[in-house]
């Protein structure tokens, strides 16, 4: 069998004892299109840069979180690691390939989990898992098994994995959309508001899940939230974002040092970026 340049990179990194960089992302710039003001008949098209120049790395084996309000352009800066938005301009790099360049390698390394995840929502979950099991090369009984394992282990009763998904909650079609993304184990997981809509039950239970698969497979992530206790529970390192800039970078501690005294997260959050993440969102700011 032929060694792929991605199996070459990740074998180079397990060579090393020095942390390795997983994702490496370089002044990221991208803006759409927003109508507003003019007329009917000439309406005023302007850009708005929904991510700023953002530049990070993100450690080998590492709960990266990126922290911020709605509209603070998380789920752009996400899409555009996952190759689904082509950047107006900068760098990413997966294991030091390059995500233009090398796009199908450093497509089999990374698996995006979002709340708009595409499903065939007639179907069940098992039949939606095992045809994902199936892109993904992996035997039908090791999946089936496998696919129920990781249902259970996010608290999903057994009955709703034969039931179609159109009929299930959107807490639950997340939970499916979860256990997709991991039954590959994938190198790097970006998990976009992963606990956003779940009960404090559902959400502890996919917040475990996160922290067993990065410790049992050492698996890199990339974590979305507007949720500051999350954020410290999981995260390594968080970035807070605002207005498409990331405005400060460091451990859940360094952040609250950073402000002093005895500043909470969120303390942290408001002074670092003068705004507080639970205001309305940034879309018109
Ligand atoms: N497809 C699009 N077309 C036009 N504007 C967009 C598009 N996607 C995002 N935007 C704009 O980019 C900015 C950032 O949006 P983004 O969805 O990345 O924010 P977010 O932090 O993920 O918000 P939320 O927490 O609500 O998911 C917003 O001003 C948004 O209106």
């Amino acid at each position: 069998m032929t060694t792929t340049l991605a199996q070459h990179a990740e074998a180079e990194a397990a060579r090393s004892s020095a942390p390795v960089t997983a994702i490496a992302v370089r002044d990221l710039r991208m803006s759409f299109a927003k109508r507003g003001g003019g007329s009917a008949l000439r309406p005023r098209v302007t850009r708005v840069a929904a991510v700023d120049g953002i530049s990070f790395a993100v450690k080998k084996g590492e709960i990266y979180g990126i922290l911020g309000p709605n509209g603070s352009g998380k789920s752009t800066l996400i899409r555009a690691i996952s190759t689904l938005l082509i950047p107006d301009s900068g760098e990413v790099k997966i294991f030091g390939l390059d995500l233009q360049k090398d796009e199908a390698q450093v497509r089999r390394l990374l698996n995006r989990v979002s709340v708009d995840a595409a499903f065939y929502k007639k179907l069940s979950p098992r039949e939606n898992l095992l045809y994902s099991a199936g892109l993904y090369g992996i035997p039908r009984a090791e999946a089936e098994a496998k696919s129920l394992e990781i249902l259970r282990r996010l608290g999903l009763r057994e009955k709703a994995f034969y039931e179609p998904l159109e009929e299930m909650s959107r807490g639950m079609q997340q939970k499916v959309a979860i256990a997709r993304a991991f039954l590959a184990s994938p190198v790097i997981v970006l998990l976009d508001e992963p606990t956003t809509g779940l009960d404090p039950k559902s959400r502890r239970d996919v917040q475990e899940f996160v922290l067993e698969l990065r410790d049992a497979h050492d698996a890199t992530i990339i974590l979305t939230t507007h949720d500051m206790p999350e954020a410290e529970r999981l995260c390594d390192r968080i970035a807070f974002i605002h207005g498409g800039r990331f405005v400060a970078e460091g451990s859940a501690d360094e952040l609250r040092a950073r402000v002093g005294g005895n500043a909470t997260l969120e303390d942290a959050f408001i002074q670092l970026t003068g705004d507080d993440l639970h205001s309305d969102d940034q879309e018109d700011t």
